[in-house]
């Protein structure tokens, strides 16, 4: 058996970053930005007035001060003229200011008669004026890559960049094994249960940003593996669930096999998820999920998802480890390394006492899954510990 980080440098070199394609600004939120991208575009492309107000000459500022408002200064519509000696123009925010001025004094601080204005006692030195280029300059660089959140877009749509260069979406179908299997919603019969996994899964690769094909579910027999595994042609990445281990009914090995896999190992010591299985098959990689829920989850997190970052092109592919106290004992752990289902009690971390693989409700309460490497000693409440944020 090889080890969880053995296993995770196998199936990250059994994919490459995928290439790019372009999508308008309005689809690229959440996609990775595939290359550096430049603004097209000096913000704000003018000084420009950040309050409404009148614009004058600094030099001229001081306690009842009058000027003679000469025209207005609108957003979008500038003031063509100067501002000279004795002179104001009125200005609202995000106006450009006028040729000659180089102060705005919000209203507040004016008194108007007619054409003529008077400023008050008070008028602090602050201009309230943006200048050209204070957020950023014609050619500055958004670096690649990067995932796109919400303030990402509002700055390519500042920069006019319209089209946008993502990682096109990895294409994964997900590919359950079972005869015992039922769809949600459908009426299982006496001896069978729901596919759980399936929907998981599909959840967190489509939540990393992944585009999945849920593909039937194959029963335990060779054909009708073989016709899934069939429908699953076009996708990079297979990802299947249950059938993995060593019952009779546990195809997917041979199956896979008899397809062309190229397999790349084969078990892992960790805990959920002994009988993980990788290898290329065509030109897709394959991950074979353990089926019991907790393992086939944790595999996904612990494994999948980083080979679907890889693809996506971003850096930081591997899961990021955080520490925390353990709020308890723990004995020392085995050969495997554990991924134990924890709550956080105030700020430290608590194991749930059932670790059965097959709890989905002890997963879905948990907050993290705690990392107790392999022959880990004894620890105590309070000891250090490595946990992923599930
Ligand atoms: N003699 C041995 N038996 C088992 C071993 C072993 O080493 N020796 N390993 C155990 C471990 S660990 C795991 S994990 C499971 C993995 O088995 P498979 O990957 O072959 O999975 P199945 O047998 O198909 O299913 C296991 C369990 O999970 C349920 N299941 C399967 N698919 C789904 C799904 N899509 N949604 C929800 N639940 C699913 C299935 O009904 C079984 O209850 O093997 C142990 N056995
Ligand atoms: O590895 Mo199994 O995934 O322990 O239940």
């Amino acid at each position: 058996m090889i080890s969880v980080e053995q296993a995770l440098e196998a199936l990250l070199a059994l994919v490459e970053p995928l290439e790019s394609e372009n999508v308008h600004l309005r689809d690229a939120a959440q996609r990775v930005l595939a290359r550096d991208v430049a603004a097209s575009r000096t913000q704000p492309p003018f000084a420009a007035s950040s309050m409404d107000g009148y614009a004058v000459r600094r030099a001229e500022v001081e306690p009842d001060a009058m000027f003679k408002v000469i025209g207005e200064a609108a957003a979008g519509h500038r003031f063509d003229g100067s501002v000279g000696a004795g002179q104001a123009v009125r200005i609202f925010t995000g106006a450009p200011v006028p040729e000659g001025a180089d102060f705005v004094v919000i209203q507040e601080d004016t008194t108007r008669r007619g054409d003529l204005i008077t400023l008050g006692h008070k008028i602090g030195d602050k201009d309230n004026i943006r200048p050209a280029g204070g957020d950023f300059e014609k050619g500055q660089r958004v670096d690649a890559p990067l995932r796109l959140r919400p303030s990402d877009i509002a700055l390519l749509a500042a920069m006019n960049i319209a089209q946008v260069p993502v990682t096109r979406k990895p294409r994964v179908a997900i590919l359950a094994t079972g005869d015992e299997l039922a769809q949600p919603g459908e009426q299982p019969g006496p001896d069978q249960i729901i596919a759980s996994n399936s929907y998981g899964l599909a959840a967190m690769i489509e939540g990393i940003g992944a585009e999945v094909r849920l593909l039937p579910i194959a029963r335990d027999t060779e054909s009708s593996l073989k016709q899934a595994f069939t429908l699953a042609q076009g996708a990079d990445l297979i990802v299947t669930i249950g059938g993995a281990s060593v019952g009779d009914h546990d195809l997917v090995a041979p199956v896979a096999a008899e397809m062309g896999l190229e397999q790349s190992f084969y078990k892992v010591a960790m805990r959920p998820g002994k009988p993980l299985m990788a290898g290329r098959l065509g030109k897709a990689a394959m991950i074979g999920l353990p089926g019991n829920p907790v393992s086939a989850m944790v595999c996904g997190q612990v494994f999948v998802a980083p080979v679907l970052r890889k693809m996506l092109g971003l850096n930081e592919n591997q899961p990021t480890a955080q520490h925390a106290p353990l709020a308890c004992a723990l004995p020392a752990n085995g050969p495997r390394a554990h991924y134990m289902r924890a709550r956080f009690v105030d700020d430290a971390l608590c194991p749930d006492e059932r670790q059965d693989s097959s709890l989905l409700t002890v997963l879905a309460t948990a907050d993290a899954l705690l990392v107790r490497p392999v022959s880990d000693p004894a620890r105590k409440a309070g000891d250090i510990v490595e946990y992923l944020p599930l």
